[in-house]
């Protein structure tokens, strides 16, 4: 049975507080059991504007699990999800509305090219007024490739595509399942640079990640599932 330990975050109690003080993203008693494995249990944490939270812990610990229970993907067995101080469940497109979630699998279509790939997720999840998708694919490093399908792009590329959907997102929440895998160390940095951003313009960012992490400005609290 993996054991879980919540070093930021909490009791109950202290979520409630939060919410009082205008927390946006809450998560109060997650309780995730999977084939009689407890992946976490009593799990909380309450998230402000400008905060983040990073999610630590080794191979299938629950990770990936913990970030689709909160984006609804997930069912726990016992606890709540709130956002603006609603369970999800119960306000799920207005929740939606608001997320933005990158997942391990980070649904970048390989028949698209990188600005038809922008365009779907325009069209999906909506669009950030002021930026374009060219600018968003030249500040991730894909100037020149804008138009090749992505099935030719590198897993580093593909993952960039993937990443600049967050410049035009107009999402309030990231949620982001490893998103500096298969990054150079420069990716890494502009990731960084555009959590932190992201951060200083009152958003917030849920993140799972094996590397350590320099935000600007801001320092993710953590939450480390497993032994
Ligand atoms: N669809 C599924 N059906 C059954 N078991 C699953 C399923 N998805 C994940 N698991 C199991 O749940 C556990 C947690 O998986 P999860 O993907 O959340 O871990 P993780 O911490 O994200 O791992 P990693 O660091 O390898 O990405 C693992 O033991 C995994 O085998």
């Amino acid at each position: 049975m993996s054991t879980e330990a919540v070093r930021e975050g909490g009791a109950p109690a202290r979520a409630r507080e939060a919410q009082a003080a205008g927390a946006l993203l809450e998560a109060e008693g997650l309780v995730f059991v999977r084939e009689d494995r407890v992946l976490f249990e009593d799990l909380g944490f309450a998230l402000h504007a400008g905060e983040a939270l990073q999610v630590e812990g080794p191979n299938g610990s629950g990770k990936t699990t913990l970030l689709r229970v909160l984006c609804g993907l997930a069912l726990p067995e016992e606890g709540e999800v709130r956002w603006r101080g609603t369970d999800i469940r119960r306000a799920r497109s207005e929740y939606l509305a608001e997320l933005a979630y990158i997942g391990h699998q980070h649904g970048v279509k390989g028949e698209l090219t990188p600005r038809e790939n922008l365009a779907v997720a325009c069209a999906l999840g909506g669009r950030r007024d002021g930026v374009e998708a060219d600018e968003a694919l030249a500040r991730m490093g894909l100037s020149g490739y804008e138009d090749v399908p992505c099935r030719t792009l590198s897993a580093g590329q593909r993952r960039r595509v993937a990443l600049a959907r967050l410049l035009l997102t107009p999402a309030r929440l990231w949620i982001l399942d490893e998103p500096f895998t298969a990054l150079d160390r420069g990716g890494r940095r502009d990731i960084e640079r555009l959590i932190s951003q992201h951060l200083a313009q009152g958003g917030l960012a849920v993140f799972t990640t094996h590397h350590a992490v320099a935000l600007d400005g801001a320092e993710a609290r953590v939450v480390h599932l497993g032994a």
